[in-house]
């Protein structure tokens, strides 16, 4: 290898997976991080929750039945799955698997449960981010206003709140949303860092040998 073949140091794919109580405002972040970078797509999980107004089967979630469901987990499709506020959640592993083959970088929208799961399976592969609101009334706020779901759903998921913030430090890094401009930067800022890491940069013993010896 030649100093010319810089752009011959591929990457590995990374996976990064964020969490938060729902209606921190991972959704938010994921949208606006994926129409900024390119480099990432989103796993498109699968739910038997019904679908919000403005959310499209196959982009958002797969919409299916528990029957379906089921099907998917007997057959082994998931890289994980689990109940999350008394419906099902799964990632279809074969998408994300195609990614990270590819050198493409995979973001996960999850929760504690399904981040554990991955850890077993995915190692160094992995990059964890859990946001944080700012407060507790902020966060009901976040999901009174979103206006998808009933105060019943609304007072479940604070109610589970607490619960799921208890797994905050068992992530990588941690960011407290209180303005989504400044929480995609720092956002963006950890995915830049770690895709640099030396382990990713796949080629670059090579690009560093044949520097050293004047090539
Ligand atoms: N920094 C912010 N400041 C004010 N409002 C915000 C901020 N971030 C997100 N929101 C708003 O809060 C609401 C909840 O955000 P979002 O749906 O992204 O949360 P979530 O963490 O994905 O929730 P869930 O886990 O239920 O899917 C949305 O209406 C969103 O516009
Ligand atoms: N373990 C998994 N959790 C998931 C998955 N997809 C979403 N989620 C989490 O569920 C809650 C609720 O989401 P909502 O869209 O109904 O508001 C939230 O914490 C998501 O992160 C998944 O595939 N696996």
């Amino acid at each position: 290898m030649s100093n010319e073949d810089a752009a011959a140091i591929t990457r590995r794919g990374l996976m990064l997976v964020l969490s938060s109580p729902s209606g921190a405002g991972k959704t938010t972040l994921s949208r606006q991080l994926l129409d900024n970078d390119k480099q990432i797509q989103l796993s498109v999980s699968a739910t038997t929750r019904a679908r919000r107004s403005g959310e499209k089967d196959g982009v958002d979630y797969h919409f299916v039945d528990t029957a379906t469901f089921r099907g998917m987990i007997e057959r082994g499709e998931f890289l994980e799955h689990a109940r999350v506020f008394d419906h099902f959640y799964g990632t279809p592993a074969a998408p994300v698997e195609a990614a990270l083959i590819d050198g493409r970088d995979v973001l996960f929208d999850i929760d504690w449960q399904g981040t554990q799961q991955l850890k077993e399976k995915a190692g160094s592969d992995l990059v964890t981010v859990f946001i944080l609101p700012p407060s507790t009334r902020d966060l009901e706020r976040r999901l009174i206003t979103r206006a998808q779901d009933s105060m019943e759903v609304v007072q479940k998921r604070m109610a589970k709140a607490a619960d799921e913030m208890s797994h905050w430090a068992e992530y990588d890094y941690q960011i407290i949303n209180r303005d989504i401009a400044t929480s995609l930067m720092e956002l963006k800022s950890i995915l830049t860092a770690e895709r640099l890491k030396r382990e990713r940069q796949v080629g670059l013993s090579a690009f560093v040998k044949a520097l050293r010896e004047g090539r």
